[in-house]
């Protein structure tokens, strides 16, 4: 790269998942000279290995229960209903393709140069890259560092022999039984998908409850649905030793001294900051306590020439929050603009376990510690479908109201398209709306939803 100016680039961003495309292409559009490496895959974890195909086996494990459900309203399938995982899985590598090409035509389009390449940072304005062709540096004035997570793996006998979440998407052959280790996100995301595709599925966790950190009904509520829907939950256990039997399938021993015999093991057990190789050690880039890389509000490491933002840094590991603080660093960094620091606290989240999660704000315990008094809405009922699907599925939905300022500082679902939901619900969390705005709303009849607007009592002080 050449250029009659100081440095080959103004950013250069090393990695092209959600955080780094979003900051690559916002900059060039701000008339930045932008570059981006990537050696693996474009979009990232969220397009490749994450949200998006994640999603897209939930929708497929979903129908597993609206064949059921069908029967009560008057639809009848003249064969029971059979899962071929090829299809699924080989449908899902073609939407990937698909969504690779338009990262590579929208990168190209804005006009970011591309190097399909490992990178590492060299100094604070250069960067190397491990191409076919030997290294290439390349100078930049700010290098954006957005490199995301890999999954972590506990050692125990045998370890070896547990999947990843990145391998779990690929399998050549679909796990009759399936065990999962772990108990968040991804543990009851891939349980509840496995056991909606007819897995016999069973999940591990070492702590009495699935979720930490989860308002503890919401919690309480999943594992009950979850169970209900033929999941087996092992709660205060964890894997001793995995040993592969003649025949290819899994021994697990867990520390209870019980053993099952499984097809595959997954390991949900959390992501580390993806710093292999990447060379900020010796410029002096130090990590934080959760092992990831502290940032100013500028989004500036200890070298404030080298930004970094996304999974590689604090704060929850969320696609939409990489994309936010991308925009944030792109307007402060390439438009001047003042910081205008996220707020952090009304996030909204889903799981999508089955039934789903959708929380925003503040749970019930964290709200009792924050203020004097709250008030406790919640409401749990049959869905109006299920009066003639049979299924004896609950749904669940509360509010958290601060007691003084009558705002709404939490709001908690667990039932179908809970994440779809409480989207809306979180507009008005973060705009800091009062339970009587929520009472002076009209409900959307019939519906779930429109409980989030008629609960009137408070169930608890
Ligand atoms: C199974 C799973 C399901 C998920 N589901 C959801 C969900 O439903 N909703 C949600 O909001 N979030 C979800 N997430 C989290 C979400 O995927 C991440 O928060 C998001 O991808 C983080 O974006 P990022 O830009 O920080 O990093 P990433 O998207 O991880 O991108 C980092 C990129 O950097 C590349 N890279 C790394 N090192 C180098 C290097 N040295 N040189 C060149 N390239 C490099 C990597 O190959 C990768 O492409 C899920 C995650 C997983 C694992
Ligand atoms: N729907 C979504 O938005 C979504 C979906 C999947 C992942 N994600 C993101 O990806 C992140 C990573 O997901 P995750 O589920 O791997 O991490 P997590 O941090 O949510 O859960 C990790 C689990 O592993 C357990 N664990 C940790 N060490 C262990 C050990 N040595 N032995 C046994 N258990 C152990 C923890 O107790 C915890 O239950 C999430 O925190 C989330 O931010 C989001």
């Amino acid at each position: 790269m050449s250029s009659d100016a100081e440095y080959d680039v103004d950013l250069f961003v090393i990695g092209a998942g959600s955080g780094g495309v979003r900051a690559a292409r916002m900059a060039a559009a701000a008339g930045a000279r932008v570059a981006i490496a990537e050696d693996r895959y474009l979009g990232g974890t969220c397009v490749n290995v994450g949200c998006v195909p994640k999603k897209l086996y939930s929708y497929a494990a979903h129908f597993h229960d609206s064949f059921d459900d069908a029967a009560g309203f008057g639809w009848h399938l003249d064969s029971p209903a059979t899962f071929d995982w090829p299809t699924l899985r080989d449908n899902k590598t073609s939407e990937i393709k698909r969504l690779n090409g338009i990262y590579q035509r929208m990168l190209e389009g804005a006009g970011v140069t591309l190097f399909n390449a490992r990178a590492r940072v060299a100094n604070a304005h250069t960067v190397t890259l491990t191409t076919a062709d030997g290294e290439v540096n390349v100078s930049a004035e700010k290098i954006l560092l957005a490199t995301g997570g890999w999954p972590w793996v506990p050692e125990f006998p045998g370890s070896d022999l547990a999947l990843n979440s990145n391998q779990v998407f690929d399998l050549d052959t679909f796990p009759k039984r399936f065990l999962v280790l772990g108990g968040g996100y991804i543990a009851v995301e891939f349980a509840s998908i496995f056991n909606g595709l007819g897995s016999e599925t069973h999940l591990i966790y070492r702590g009495d409850l699935l979720l930490k950190g989860f308002d503890q009904e919401v919690r309480e509520f999943t594992r009950d649905e979850m169970a209900k829907k033929g999941v087996n939950l092992h709660f205060s256990t964890n894997i001793a030793r995995i040993e592969q039997l003649p025949e290819g399938s899994l021994k697990v021993e867990l520390t209870t001294g019980e053993i099952l015999e499984v097809d595959a093991v997954l390991s949900a057990t959390g992501r580390k900051a993806n710093i292999t190789g990447l060379g900020i050690e010796s410029l002096g880039i130090a990590l934080n306590d959760e092992g990831k890389l502290s940032v100013n509000e500028r989004y500036e490491t200890q070298v404030p020439s080298i930004l970094a933002l996304g999974d590689l840094t604090a704060g929850p590991e969320l696609t939409p929050v990489a994309l936010a603080e991308a925009m944030q660093l792109v307007d402060i960094h390439f438009h001047k603009k003042a910081p205008r620091p996220l707020d952090y606290a009304t996030i909204p989240t889903a799981v999508f376990c089955h039934p789903n999660i959708g929380t925003v704000g503040l749970s019930e315990e964290a709200a009792r510690d924050e203020f004097p008094k709250i008030r406790v809405y919640r409401t749990d009922f049959r869905a109006m479908k299920h009066t003639l699907s049979g299924s004896q599925e609950r749904m669940l939905m509360k509010l958290i109201v601060d007691d003084a300022s009558d705002v709404v500082v939490g709001a908690h679902m667990v039932g179908e398209e809970a994440g779809e939901l409480i989207q809306g619900i979180a507009i008005a969390v973060r705009a800091g709306l009062t339970k009587e705005d929520f009472d002076r709303t009209i409900g959307i009849h019939p519906t779930g939803a429109e409980e989030f607007v008629t609960m009137r009592t408070p169930s608890r002080y």
